[in-house]
């Protein structure tokens, strides 16, 4: 079976549960991530649950959500990948309850490498944080490791 890459719009979340995009974890960013133009785009505001410095964007809720947003990548080849290395700049504060505005894009692949980058802007363009990141290609088997008990966290309608 051939993969079509998909058209520009919305993509689907990687699974219910998922901390950055899944739409039942009451903890997760609840991120909704489009394609467009060959372009991975996400527009996030972190709020008070996020904060580390007063006002100001914790580095590692940025960091989940650029994880994440890189992670939608396995929809341009139609296989799934996941993190090897991931290093972020963080440019400018990031204020909590400030629109943010972050762009991932697959720049190359070698076999199983998957080479991302991504940029974060506020409203006036202003760059916020910048990101790199080595995805590597898995099987679907790489998600069969110990599960626990509770297989509520798993859903019957998505992929994994
Ligand atoms: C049918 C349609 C399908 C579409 C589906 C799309 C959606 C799917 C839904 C959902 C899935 C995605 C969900 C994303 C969620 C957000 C992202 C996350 O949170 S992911 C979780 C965090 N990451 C991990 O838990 C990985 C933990 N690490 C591992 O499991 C392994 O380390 C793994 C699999 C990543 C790699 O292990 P190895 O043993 O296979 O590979 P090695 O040997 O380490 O490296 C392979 C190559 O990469 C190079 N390499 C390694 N590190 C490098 C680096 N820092 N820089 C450059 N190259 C490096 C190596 O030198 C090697 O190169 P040489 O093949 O020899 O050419």
């Amino acid at each position: 079976m051939t993969w079509e890459p998909p058209h520009d719009g919305p993509l689907p979340q990687h699974h219910h549960n998922c901390l950055g995009c899944g739409d039942r974890n009451p903890h997760g960013h609840h991120l909704q991530v489009r394609l467009e133009g060959g372009a991975l785009h996400a527009r996030h505001t972190f709020d008070e649950r996020h904060a580390g410095a007063p006002g100001i964007t914790h580095g590692g809720a940025i960091a989940t959500v650029l994880d994440d947003v890189f992670g939608f990548a396995g929809y341009l080849i139609g296989q799934p990948a996941v993190t090897r290395s991931l290093s972020i700049d963080y440019d400018r504060p990031v204020p909590v309850g400030a629109i943010c505005d972050i762009t991932a894009r697959l720049e190359r692949r070698e076999d199983r490498k998957l080479f991302l980058t991504a940029e974060g802007v506020d409203a006036s363009g202003a760059r916020l944080f910048t990101a790199r990141a080595l995805f590597l290609v898995v099987d679907l088997q790489h998600f069969h490791g110990p599960r626990p008990p509770d297989s509520s966290a798993r859903s019957s309608r998505t992929l994994l």
